[in-house]
Formats: C-alpha cells, structure tokens, sequence
C-alpha cells in the first residue's frame, strides 16, 4: 500500500459534491465476513446491480472491495474499513492509514467511526488530514446528538446515523434512529444520511421526510442470508398455544401473542360476510370500507411536520383518527384549522356527520367548542380516565 498523498487540496464546493446523494437511495454493499457473497467480484456485481436501479452511490467495506467496485460503477462510493485494534472499540477506518488506502482504492467518501469512545487518533486531527491529504470528504458515523456535535465540530461533511443501537451508550435503542435524526437536524444544518435498519421503502420515504439527506439501505436489499435465515425461521417457528380446551371435535387455542395466519383468516371471513349480507348497497365492499384519506399537515420551511389531522371519510361520515399540535405553537387556532379544513374537504365529498372519540386528559371541550356533541362515555377506561365518543353534523 502507498503512502504517497492523493489529492493535495479541500474541494471547495462541497455542497456540490453532496448534490448527487441528495434525497437518494445508498446501498450498503456487504456481506456477513464468513460468508461465500463477501468477495470482492460479487459485492462489485451487487453494486453494479443497485446503481443500475437508481441508487445514487454505494457503501462498501474494505480497499480491496472499493477497488473492485470502482472498476465497474462510476457512482459516488462511501469507502469504510472496518479494523478491530486492540484497545479502541471504534472499528469503522480508525486510522488515517485505512482512510488513505479507500482514497487510494477510488472512495470518494471517507467514513469513520466518530463515536465517543476511545480512538486511536484524535478525530479532529483524521478528519482535517482525510481533507487536506485525501481531499475526501468525511461521513461521520454516529450514535447521539453529543458524538454528532462533536463530529461537526472536527469538520465531518456528513453525519450518518450508522451506530445508534449499536455501541454501549445505545443499548436498548432501536434503529432507525429517526428521532435523533429531528435533534440533529434541530441543531445543525450539516446533512444527515439515515443509517440502520431502513428496512423497507416506507422507512426509507419517512426517513427522507424527516428531513434526511439521503439513505443507506443495506441488510434490506443485500442480506440475502439473513433474509432466508427470516424466512426459515418463519417456517420453523409454530406460535405456542397457552391454554387448549378440547371437545370431542374441536379444541380452543389461546395464543397470547399475535398469530398473523389465523387472524389474518378470520378478518377475511368476516369482510366476506359483510358485503354478502349487505350486498345491495355496496357499504361494505373493500374499497368503500377502506375509505377515502383526508391527511392535513402544518409544515415549516424544512417541511418539518409542526401540526397534523389524520382522518377518513367512509361512507358519508368524516372519522377523525388524530389531531396534534406541537406544544410550542399551541393555543394558535392550528387545530380548529386542521379540523375546519377536514371537514370542509368531507362536506365538499358528500359527508353529513363526522365522528371521533377522545380521553379525559385529551380535549373534549375543544372538540365540543368546535360543535361536536358527546353521545357515549365510558368511565374508568383507564382507570382513572374517562373515554368519550363524539360525533357532529356537518
Ligand atoms: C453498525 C455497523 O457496523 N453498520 C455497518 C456499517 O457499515 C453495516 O454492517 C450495516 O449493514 C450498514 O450500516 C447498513 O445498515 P443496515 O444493514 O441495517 O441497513
């Protein structure tokens, strides 16, 4: 391996660097170490396949496999070298010497471990010396808001998401870390990739929502062993019953867990039986029991969600799901607005009643200010609560 410097300078225009990640899908090209897929032709075909879908760039482990990779994709790739060193717990390019040799193998973004824990080269110091001898830019792994501040203070480009969950300080969190991406976004305007456990297209889209500049994606789309090991799993694992009554035909069996196949049976029996038993008018029919959504949010400037009404309207009734306001713009009409325009849409599709229920410590007077009368309660649902149901004409 060389130890001659690449590039001698700091791009300048890193915002521009950034642009062909922005809002887009990294794929996390790796495989489990013992496993047959972790050679470096294979995880190069696997990266060639994700850029050929659109994946704006690729995140892969080692020299060696960024070599391979650069050879067939031309798509921005984050280079990362794990090395376990005895001593440090850091373990995502510790040193400037692996930086250097992802730079050397065609990385274009340096990723590092910028965790709080013991390292064996200051942070500051690796960052500056992967701008200013590499001229890469620098993703910082993290796990909290304290190591991500830290991170930007040593000049880190980007910050991702990558270890909430997985160091001794996030034990117990789980991924993704879709809350510490809002703190992080709260306090910097340094762009955060979303990273861990994105494991489907929605988390992805939500995480993008959120405000996220990009997401790496990697177990999802390339685990395919932990994918059969779900699979398999699946097909071994029998949902114990608790408690089984038997007649001479039949026995109950109480589960205590959810059991999706039986449920999943029973659910579409009975949507079955409702449409037949009321054919005529078509009430029941999947579509028009589905609904028809009415989703009105209050966004700022970042498109950060600061109010928000989920509801539907089924048949010719308006349900009201959810209402929040955040507490700091409260007491500002938001709500009546949300529920205004709620029902206005609902009236302009035909509804004549709209229907909601609330909770003692929630806000019935505000719902009833608004017209809405309570025709059912229930005491002690909690204990110490009341439930209501409420409903109004529109
Ligand atoms: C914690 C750690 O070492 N994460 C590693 C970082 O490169 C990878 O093992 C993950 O696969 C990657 O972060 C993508 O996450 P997920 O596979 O959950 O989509």
């Amino acid at each position: 391996m060389s130890s001659q410097v690449v590039i001698q300078f700091m791009p300048r225009d890193i915002a521009q660097l950034l642009k062909p990640l922005e809002s887009g899908l990294i794929v996390s090209c790796q495989a489990p170490a013992d496993s047959p897929l972790n050679h470096p032709t294979i995880i190069a075909a696997i990266a060639e396949s994700v850029v050929a879908q659109n994946a704006v760039a690729v995140r892969i482990d080692t020299p060696e496999r960024v070599t391979a990779v650069r050879q067939r994709i031309s798509a921005p790739i984050l280079g990362l070298w794990k090395q376990k060193i005895p001593g440090y717990e850091v373990y995502i390019t510790p040193r400037f010497e692996q930086a250097q040799a992802l730079a050397e193998a065609g990385a274009d973004f340096i990723a590092i471990d910028a965790t709080l824990r013991d390292r064996p080269e200051p942070i500051e110091i690796l960052i500056q010396r992967i701008h200013q001898e590499l001229g890469k830019l620098v993703v910082a792994d993290i796990d909290s808001l304290e190591s991500a501040i830290a991170a930007i203070q040593a000049g880190a480009d980007m910050i991702a998401t990558t270890m909430y969950g997985f160091t001794p300080a996030t034990e117990g969190c789980s991924p993704p870390a879709f809350d510490l991406l809002a703190e992080i976004l709260e306090k910097s305007n340094v762009p955060v990739i979303c990273e861990g456990k994105v494991n489907s297209p929605e988390l992805a889209r939500q995480a993008i929502d959120l405000g996220a500049y990009a997401v790496v994606v990697g177990t999802a789309i390339t685990g395919i062993e932990a994918h059969v090991q779900a699979f398999d799993a699946a097909l071994r694992k029998k949902i114990p019953a608790l408690l089984i009554e038997r007649n001479d035909t039949y026995h109950f069996a109480l589960f205590t867990q959810e059991h999706p196949s039986y449920r999943n049976y029973v659910r579409s029996k009975l949507r079955q039986y409702n449409p037949e038993t009321t054919s005529a008018n078509g009430y029941f029919d999947q579509s028009a029991l589905r609904g028809l959504p009415i989703e009105i949010f209050l966004l700022d400037d970042r498109d950060k969600v600061k109010a928000g009404l989920v509801s539907l309207t089924r048949w010719n009734w308006l349900l009201i799901e959810a209402l929040w306001v955040e507490e700091s713009i409260r007491r500002q009409g938001f709500a009546s607005q949300l529920m205004h325009l709620a029902e206005q849409e609902a009236r302009r599709r035909g509804c004549t009643e709209a229907l909601l229920d609330t909770f003692s410590f929630q806000a019935k007077e505000f719902y009833e200010k608004l017209g809405y009368e309570m025709f059912a309660q229930v005491d002690d649902y909690p204990s110490g609560y009341s439930f209501f149901q409420l409903k109004k004409e529109l």
